[in-house]
């Protein structure tokens, strides 16, 4: 724990760079790893029955949108086993001999850690199922009738993937998960402990209610809500004699542009897109994206999953609609016959009881 504060002060935080602080405020064992109850516990079985049965847990997959805790679960499963950890990501695994010459140097027990697995190249993620499965792959030399495939063992080793696109992998790819673990949005009191966590590591006092403001507005993700204590604590630094209070907090945030519901200038993008251009919708993910010169995925996978849970925005068939209720969050009005609108049923005058 101190080597934590050692390492949080001395380095990162001096120097600005705010993923080092990001590294240094991962919590490091399963025990200390807040929230997704379920997933702790069903890890923590994996574990505990290969580390007494003396060989490599199964493979495993975590799906869950960004900054949910996907990397730092993996950490703590290499830390659990006291194994080493390899860590790479699908897009770097290009071809197959990418990742031939990953698993060809692997040593017995070592976890080895893919990033956005769903972005793999195909021939790589066909060397991976053998790999899975069988603990070696075959290596092709040559070309055309000449090509030879060259079977090359692999050790034992512990695949832990990670996806914000579970829907996008292969059944073949999914299939060979022993382990599958959905990592969902945390609660505000989930938020409340990480950010208390992390206020202690970065020797700030956090009193109780200013946690609960920026808990409330870290739209259910430990990173965001790291980040927002960051942006808070320099608030508090330059305003306040680095006294944080939930006004400072409140201050802080709104500076940021990080709304009382967490809404930040991205998701305002996407509602004010499609309300003032689509007149609420329904319309495409792309068309919307060009609209506000983003990529779809980013709409899909960092706006889109908290504004539906916020209610404030429905995928239909036909495409994305705003609710009534996004109409009323952007100060407007929602049109009758808004998704979501209470309308009222209209009876007729003989609407007595029957
Ligand atoms: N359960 C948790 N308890 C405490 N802190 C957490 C927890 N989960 C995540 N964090 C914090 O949030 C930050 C982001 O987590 P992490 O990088 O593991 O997310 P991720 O799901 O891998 O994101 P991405 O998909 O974008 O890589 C970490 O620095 C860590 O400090």
């Amino acid at each position: 724990m101190s080597f934590e504060r050692d390492l949080v002060s001395a380095d990162a935080d001096a120097e600005g760079d705010e993923r080092l602080v990001e590294a240094a405020l991962r919590p490091k064992r399963l025990e200390e790893f807040i929230g997704q109850a379920r997933v702790r516990e069903q890890l923590s079985l994996v574990l505990q029955s290969a580390l007494r049965r003396n060989r490599p847990p199964d493979h495993v997959l975590m799906s869950g949108g960004p900054g949910l805790g996907k990397t730092t679960l993996a950490l703590i499963i290499a830390t659990e086993l006291s194994a080493p950890i390899r860590i790479t990501s699908g897009p770097a695994l290009e071809r197959a001999g990418d990742l031939a010459a990953i698993l060809s140097t692997l040593s017995e027990g070592e976890v080895l850690f893919i990033d956005e697995i769903h972005r793999m190249a195909r021939p790589a993620e066909e060397m991976l199922y053998l790999a899975m499965e069988d603990f070696r792959v075959d290596i092709v030399v040559g070309k055309g009738p000449g090509a030879t495939a060259i079977p090359l063992e692999v050790a034992p080793f512990t695949l832990v993937g990670a996806t914000t696109r579970a829907g996008l992998l292969p059944a073949p790819l999914r299939d060979r998960f022993g382990f599958v673990a959905h990592m969902d949005f945390y609660d505000a009191g989930e938020l409340e402990r990480v950010l208390h966590r992390s206020a202690a590591l970065l020797g700030l006092e956090l009193p109780g209610d200013a946690a609960r403001e920026i808990a409330g507005r870290s739209r259910g993700t430990p990173r965001i809500a790291n980040r927002l204590l960051r942006r808070v604590r320099d608030f508090a630094e330059v305003r306040s004699d680095g006294v944080v209070t939930r006004d400072v907090a409140a201050a802080a945030l709104n500076l940021y542009e990080v709304d009382a519901e967490g809404l930040d200038r991205l998701d305002r993008a996407v509602l004010s897109a499609l309300l003032g251009k689509f007149g609420g919708g329904p319309v495409g993910l792309s068309t919307l994206a060009v609209a506000i010169g983003e990529e779809p995925e980013t709409v899909e996978v960092v706006a889109e999953p908290f504004l539906v849970r916020q209610g404030l925005l429905a995928r239909t068939p036909r495409g994305r609609v705003a609710t009534a209720a996004a109409w009323v969050h952007l100060g407007l009005t929602p049109p009758p016959d808004a998704f979501g609108a209470q309308v009222p049923v209209d009876l007729g005058d003989d609407s007595g009881p029957a």
